[in-house]
C-alpha cells in the first residue's frame, strides 16, 4: 500500500475511534449522575482493574501493554470529566481568609539579623518576632497554637530546597498561607582587626556555606556548620579569635560590629531565598495562587505518569516537583509538588479529589498568596 493510502485508512479509523470515544464519555457522564444520586465516589479501582486486565488479555500479540496504557489514559479522562461534573453541582468551597494584619504571635527560627527575620518582618511589618533555635520548634509552636504564624525558609535560588524545612512537613499539621522572597547577600565577617590572610575557619548555617562554596574552596577555608548565620556572627564577635570568620548578611555583620572582609560572596549573585508563612488551620486568601501538596504513590509501572497526566488533563501549571526520601530505611520517596491555583476554584476541588485517589498518601500543604 502507498503511504497516502495507509494514511487514508488511519483517518477513517480515527473518525470511528473519536466517535466511539465520545460515546463512551457520554456514558461515563451517565455513570457520574448515578454516582451522585447514590453517593458513590468517582474512582472505582476494582472496575478499572477488571477493564485493564480484560483489554490486555484480548489484545493482539505485542499490543497488550499499549492497549492497557490507552485504556488507562481513557479512564483518567473519564474520571476527570465525572469529577468536574460532580463538583460543578456542589456549592463553592468556603474558606477562612488569613488574618496576618492582626496577628501578634509570630515567629521564626534564628535571631536578630537572620534572613528569616527579614522575611518575617516583610510578612508582619513592625511586629515583635519571636525567635526559636530550630525549624522544628517553629512547626511545634504553630501546631500547639503558641504562634499564630511561623516563617520558614523553603527554597534557595542557588542551592535549592531547604531540606530541613521540607523534611518536617510530614510530621506536623499546618497550612501554608503565604510566600515571599528575600535577597540573600552573604558577606565574610570577622573581628575588626582580623586580616583576610589569617582566616582559616568559617562558621555559618550549612545552607549559607554551600551557597558560598566557590569562595571558600578558592581560599582553602575550612567550613563549620552553625545553627544559623546570625548566631555564627555573634559567636565570632564574642570569640576574640582573629582566625575565624562568619558568613552572614551585611546588616548582621554591622549589628555585631564585625568587619566585612568580602561582600556578595555567593556562588551565584543575585541569590534569593523563598520563605513560607504557616498557620495551624486552613486559611486561603482570595488571591492565593500557589497550591502545595505532598504525596506518595505505589511503586508500579505508570503510577507517576498517571499523576503527572492529571495535571495535564486539568490544564494545571506545575511549578515545582521534587522527591524526598521517606526516611524509613527504604528507597521510597515522597513527592512535593507546587502548582498554580486557588482552592476556591471548583475545578481545583475536582482535581484534588481526583488526584488524592491515585496516591498512596496525600497531604494538602497549603495555598499561598505570593507577596513580593
Ligand atoms: C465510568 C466509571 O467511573 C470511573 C471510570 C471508569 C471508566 O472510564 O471505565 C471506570 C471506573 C471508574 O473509576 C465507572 O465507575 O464505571
Amino acid at each position: 500500500m502507498e503511504l497516502q493510502e495507509i494514511r487514508n485508512e488511519i483517518d477513517r479509523l480515527d473518525k470511528q475511534i473519536q466517535s466511539l470515544f465520545e460515546e463512551r464519555m457520554l456514558l461515563c457522564q451517565d455513570v457520574a449522575r448515578y454516582k451522585k444520586a447514590h453517593n458513590m465516589p468517582v474512582f472505582q479501582a476494582g472496575r478499572e482493574q477488571q477493564i485493564l486486565d480484560r483489554v490486555e488479555q484480548n489484545a493482539k500479540e505485542g499490543l497488550g501493554l499499549a492497549s492497557r496504557t490507552m485504556f488507562a489514559n481513557m479512564m483518567s479522562i473519564s474520571s476527570q470529566l465525572q469529577q468536574k461534573m460532580l463538583v460543578a453541582a456542589e456549592d463553592a468551597p468556603n474558606f477562612k481568609t488569613p488574618r496576618m494584619k492582626e496577628a501578634v504571635r509570630v515567629g521564626c527560627q534564628g535571631t536578630v539579623g537572620a534572613n528569616s527575620e527579614t522575611a518575617a518582618q516583610a510578612f508582619f511589618p513592625e511586629r515583635h518576632i519571636q525567635f526559636y533555635p530550630t525549624f522544628e520548634q517553629v512547626f511545634e509552636a504553630v501546631e500547639s497554637g503558641e504562634l499564630e504564624y511561623g516563617v520558614l525558609p523553603i527554597y534557595n535560588s542557588t542551592s535549592g530546597t531547604v531540606t530541613q524545612t521540607v523534611d518536617l512537613m510530614g510530621k506536623y499539621s499546618f497550612f501554608i498561607t503565604a510566600m515571599n522572597q528575600v535577597e540573600v547577600m552573604h558577606c565574610l565577617a570577622a573581628l575588626p582587626d582580623a586580616k583576610m590572610e589569617n582566616i582559616t575557619e568559617v562558621y555559618s548555617h550549612p545552607q549559607a556555606l554551600s551557597q558560598c562554596s566557590d569562595f571558600l574552596d578558592a581560599r582553602s577555608l575550612h567550613s563549620h556548620d552553625y545553627s544559623n548565620t546570625a548566631t555564627a556572627a555573634k559567636m565570632v564577635a564574642e570569640s576574640g579569635d582573629k582566625t575565624i570568620a562568619a558568613i552572614c548578611s551585611e546588616d548582621c555583620a554591622k549589628h555585631n560590629r564585625l568587619q566585612i572582609l568580602a561582600s556578595r560572596i555567593s556562588n551565584v549573585v543575585p541569590n534569593f531565598t523563598q520563605f513560607i508563612c504557616i498557620t495551624k488551620d486552613m486559611q486561603v486568601a482570595e488571591n492565593a495562587s500557589v497550591i502545595s501538596v505532598m504525596l506518595s504513590i505505589s511503586n508500579e509501572p505508570g503510577s507517576l505518569s498517571r499523576i503527572l497526566n492529571k495535571f495535564f488533563l486539568y490544564g494545571l501549571d506545575m511549578t515545582k516537583i521534587e522527591s524526598r526520601p521517606i526516611r524509613d530505611g527504604s528507597f521510597d520517596v515522597v513527592f512535593h509538588i507546587d502548582f498554580k491555583g486557588n482552592l476556591r476554584d471548583r475545578s481545583i476541588a475536582a482535581f484534588l479529589n481526583d488526584l488524592c485517589k491515585s496516591c498512596r498518601d496525600f497531604k494538602l500543604l497549603g495555598n499561598a498568596v505570593v507577596m513580593v
